[in-house]
């Protein structure tokens, strides 16, 4: 599995006690393939994500991103980690405003160490395979909102990432260009092979997915079942 979550449980502090935001959580997810996390507000779904991405260290259980048991990293591992195989795609964009979409792009493979000579043609391929080959040199205020989501994504498959997380990435954008966001989703997880985790509200994207699992006050409930729903 590219992605193995198992036995996961991640508790925060909450007044005297503590909340119990996953509870004994299973998920794996095979390259090439994208699963739906899908449950009402507040249920866990992007604590799952935070660690998956490695981001929240969870209070037992594992999780292992291509082949790397992330117990007992380092901080320093884990940034590496995340840098070299996990691709992030949040709701809101987060562009930086003076760069141009290539240099968003290049900046994020720069942190990673790849030769610079290689970047700005890598992130011109990926803009391409976005469909904003003649946005490249177009600042953020100069795109449309679809247009932002779909560098993020760029972005975040920059350095090849095994993994890529994706919260709720079409919740900012009207019918046809969440649509089109989706279909770009699915076309790169299949032709990189990345393991897609995708939380989304919009039932409309379930039959899109390999598999939809249910997120209900930290547990997720069994993924046959939840490919009924
Ligand atoms: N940093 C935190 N500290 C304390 N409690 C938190 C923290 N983050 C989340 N929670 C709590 O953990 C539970 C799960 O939250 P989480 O954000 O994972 O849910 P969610 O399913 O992503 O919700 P939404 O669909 O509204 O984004 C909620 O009860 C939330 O209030």
């Amino acid at each position: 599995m590219t992605l193995l979550v198992h036995d996961v449980t991640l508790t925060y502090p909450d007044g005297e006690s503590r909340l119990t935001a996953l509870d004994a959580v299973d998920l794996d997810v095979p390259a090439g393939t994208l699963t739906a996390v899908v449950g009402p507000s507040g249920s866990g779904k992007s604590s799952l994500l935070a660690v998956a991405a490695t981001l929240v260290v969870p209070d037992s259980g594992r999780v292992v991103v291509a082949g790397q048991d992330t117990g007992g990293m380092s901080a320093a591992q884990k940034s590496a980690l995340r840098r070299e195989h996990i691709g992030i795609v949040f709701q809101q964009p987060n562009l930086l405003p003076s760069l141009t979409a290539a240099e968003q792009l290049q900046v994020m493979a720069h942190l990673s160490g790849r030769p610079s000579r290689q970047l700005r043609r890598r992130a011109l391929e990926l803009l391409d395979a976005v469909g904003l080959a003649d946005k490249a040199d177009k600042r953020p205020h100069q795109l449309s909102g679809g247009q932002r989501q779909r560098v993020n994504i760029a972005r975040a498959l920059m350095n090849e990432p095994a993994v890529l997380l994706v919260d709720e990435p079409t919740s900012a954008l009207d019918h046809e260009r969440g649509a089109a966001v989706l279909d770009l989703l699915v076309t790169l997880t299949r032709e990189r092979s990345t393991a897609t985790v995708l939380v989304t509200h919009d039932r409309a994207h379930l039959d899109r997915m390999d598999r939809t699992v249910v997120m209900t006050d930290g547990r997720l409930s069994d993924p046959v079942a939840a490919a009924r729903v």
